[in-house]
């Protein structure tokens, strides 16, 4: 079979989720293997059979505290009004925590309870009840006793109690070994060198990383090329060698996916495509009797599809539940558009702001991996909605605790490179604390603040009329709230261009006489109304800029645009340039200010954060960067 020979099928299904998961679980058989393992090497593995205990814990009669060991009986006369003498040797023995009882005595007095009189007589004033302080044989663990039920998930303290009850090795399920196949021309291996269009492989790793943490043994294979050939040969071996088998990417409906048309061919498909977002080109089905799963290629959808499909088959092997995320009652910051007909599963952020908890959605795009690595929590709109308004109360399964979640600092607005810097130290300060931040540009952060979305934000935000930065906005936009303005940065603003500035691009003017590509930043952000601004004073509109249009959303991702292409000219701040080697012509220098809720400002984090600020080191490394000036000795605006 060739790859020409290949028809394009380009319509996919839209089952339920749950459906497409009791179907695949209903037709696969999994055949369960047993093996002996050493108990000290069993952590984490899951019992195979019940496991009784060979010796009984203690297997002798123990003192259970340092004292003497008495006959109690002889006891029964002390008392505080008549005290009893006690031979040594005769009537008691000295004994210690977890040594034997001698034969002829039956209780244990605590040697704070004694009055030693000479080296061979002490005195009692209290008499013992027989088989007091004395851990009986088998106290802990009775011979032939079960210890642990099958399907149990072995932790620390479950080894401890099968070495007490001699237990050395027991049955334990064996780990399902999962075959993983990343398939396309376009990857390379982590670190090779990379060419236009070629794509590293990490999904790999992380499905490697995944499979083990719930209990499977991951065999990651060599990166199979876009052929239909290759692919089948693959499958076949993965069938062979491992009890399940994920293929990534190639599960849509491109010129170059073979996943499907290879799998119906060595075997059977049961599902392509559920309706979920994103997720949706899911490929579900059976090659020699071993599940395979086909995952999409992007990130987000393919760690989605793996938990849906690939967990409930490694958890079943093993015999095991599969387990639950914890969830919390969060109100809605924004609104979340739904199709109907699908499961959309957003990825949320979730901040403890002015007493509550408030949950925002994080980019929906499928190829973006740092939404998984910053998000929350997860989201699920069910088929039948349309959406849920802001305000609206939901129910979030959170990715990490409620109390992490209500210690992070939520910064929201323009971007600065300080703020990586205030979040590196402020880790070092109190580990338990972090800073989200996402860069939505200083008006948007301004208004996250009106609406209780953050904490923290930070503006520059030009008053083209009075020539004064951010405070006419903040005056203008939170009027009504509790803020505290921290002035922060002096920083230098100037055109970013290509190393040696071919264009030799000085104002406004040059850019538009050179036809330089002008990147431009999103509205609302403090780059863009300085740039609005600049124009405004030239003769020149919006009409003249080429790429006036086209929105960056960081100082860095415009530095990275312009890395790309010589012709290409931006706005932003000298340390973005000097990160991406390019050179900077100075424009203006601006206030680029922190404002917080009153609340935050009051706070114990708020407080380490100003600590921060403020600090030498903080202030020297900043400076570092380049084009920064640190005001010291803050004085907050009330
Ligand atoms: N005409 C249509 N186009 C697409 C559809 C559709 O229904 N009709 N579905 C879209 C959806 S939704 C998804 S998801 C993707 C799935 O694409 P594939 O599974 O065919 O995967 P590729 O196109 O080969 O790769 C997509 C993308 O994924 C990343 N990738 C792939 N492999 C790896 C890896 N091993 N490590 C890291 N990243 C990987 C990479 O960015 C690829 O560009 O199709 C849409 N298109
Ligand atoms: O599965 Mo695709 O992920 O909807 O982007």
């Amino acid at each position: 079979m060739s790859g020409s020979e290949i028809k394009r099928k380009v319509y996919l299904q839209d089952k339920p989720r749950h459906l497409a998961k009791e179907e695949l679980l209903q037709k696969i058989k999994l055949v369960k293997e047993i093996e002996t393992v050493p108990t000290s090497d069993a952590l984490g593995r899951v019992t195979a059979l019940p496991v009784l205990a060979n010796l009984s814990m203690p297997h002798y009669h123990a003192s259970a505290m340092d004292g003497i060991a008495v006959r109690a009986e002889d006891t029964y006369e002390a008392h505080e009004q008549r005290p009893l003498h006690l031979k040594k040797g005769e009537d008691f023995k000295y004994v210690d925590t977890g040594n034997p009882i001698p034969n002829e005595f039956n209780a244990v007095i605590m040697v704070e309870d004694l009055q030693e009189i000479d080296e061979w007589t002490i005195e009692i004033i209290a008499p013992a009840t027989p088989w007091q302080n004395i851990r009986p044989v088998g106290e802990d663990v009775v011979c032939g006793e079960m210890i642990l039920p099958q399907g149990h998930k072995l932790r620390p303290v479950d080894l401890g109690a099968l070495l007490a009850g001699g237990v050395l090795d027991l049955p334990v399920v064996r780990k399902p070994k999962v075959a993983i196949l990343p398939t396309g021309n376009e990857l390379v291996q982590p670190g090779e060198a990379l060419k236009p269009g070629n794509i590293v492989e990490f999904n790999g790793k992380v499905f490697a990383s995944f499979i083990h943490e719930w209990g499977g043994e991951p065999l990651l294979g060599d990166i199979v090329g876009d052929n239909p050939d290759e692919i089948s040969d693959a499958i076949e071996k993965a069938a062979h060698e491992a009890d399940m088998i994920i293929i990534n990417a190639g599960s849509s409906a491109g010129s170059k996916d073979y996943t499907y048309h290879v799998i119906s061919d060595l075997g059977v498909v049961y599902t392509h495509g559920i309706a979920t977002r994103p997720g949706k080109p899911v490929i579900l089905g059976e090659v020699k009797g071993k599940p395979i799963i086909g995952v999409p290629g992007y990130p987000v959808s393919a760690y989605l599809a793996l938990e849906w499909f690939l967990r409930p088959l490694v958890c079943s092997y093993q015999g095991i539940q599969e387990p639950k995320r914890e969830t919390m009652r969060v109100r809605l910051g924004r609104r979340v558009v739904s199709n109907m007909g699908a499961e959309d599963f957003v990825r949320m952020n979730i901040g403890y702001v002015n007493g509550e908890f408030i949950a925002n959605p994080l980019t929906r795009a499928a190829g973006v991996t740092m939404s998984m690595v910053r998000a929350d929590g997860i989201l699920v709109v069910g088929p039948d909605s349309l959406g849920l308004e802001q305000g609206e109360e939901v129910e979030i399964e959170l990715y990490k605790s409620a109390e992490d979640i209500k210690k992070a600092i939520l910064f929201t607005g323009s971007h600065d490179l300080s703020i990586d810097i205030i979040s590196t130290l402020l880790k070092k300060t109190d580990g338990s604390r972090q800073i989200n931040s996402s860069h939505v540009g200083s008006l948007a952060g301004l208004m996250a603040i009106k609406k209780g979305e953050a904490h923290v934000t930070g503006i520059h935000l030009l008053d083209p009329e009075t020539g004064t930065y951010n405070l006419p906005y903040v005056e203008k936009y939170l009027a009504k709230e509790e803020v505290v303005v921290i002035p922060f940065l002096k920083r230098e603003q100037g055109w970013i261009v290509a190393k040696g500035n071919p264009l030799q691009i000085k104002t406004i003017e040059d850019i538009v006489k050179m036809g330089a590509t002008y990147v431009n930043r999103q509205r609302g952000a403090g780059t863009r109304i300085l740039f609005d601004s600049l124009l405004k004073m030239s003769n020149f509109t919006s009409e003249h800029v080429r790429g006036y249009e086209r929105e960056m959303f960081s100082h860095l991702s415009v530095a990275a645009e312009i890395k790309e292409k010589q012709n290409c000219v931006g706005l932003g701040v000298y340390s973005a340039a000097k990160t991406m080697n390019l050179d900077f012509i100075p424009v203006a220098d601006e206030d680029y200010d922190i404002v917080m809720t009153k609340s935050f400002y009051d706070s114990v984090s708020g407080k380490m954060l100003l600590k921060i600020i403020q600090s030498d080191e903080f202030i020297h490394k900043v400076e570092q960067l380049g084009g920064y000036k640190v005001v010291r000795n803050i004085e907050p605006i009330f």
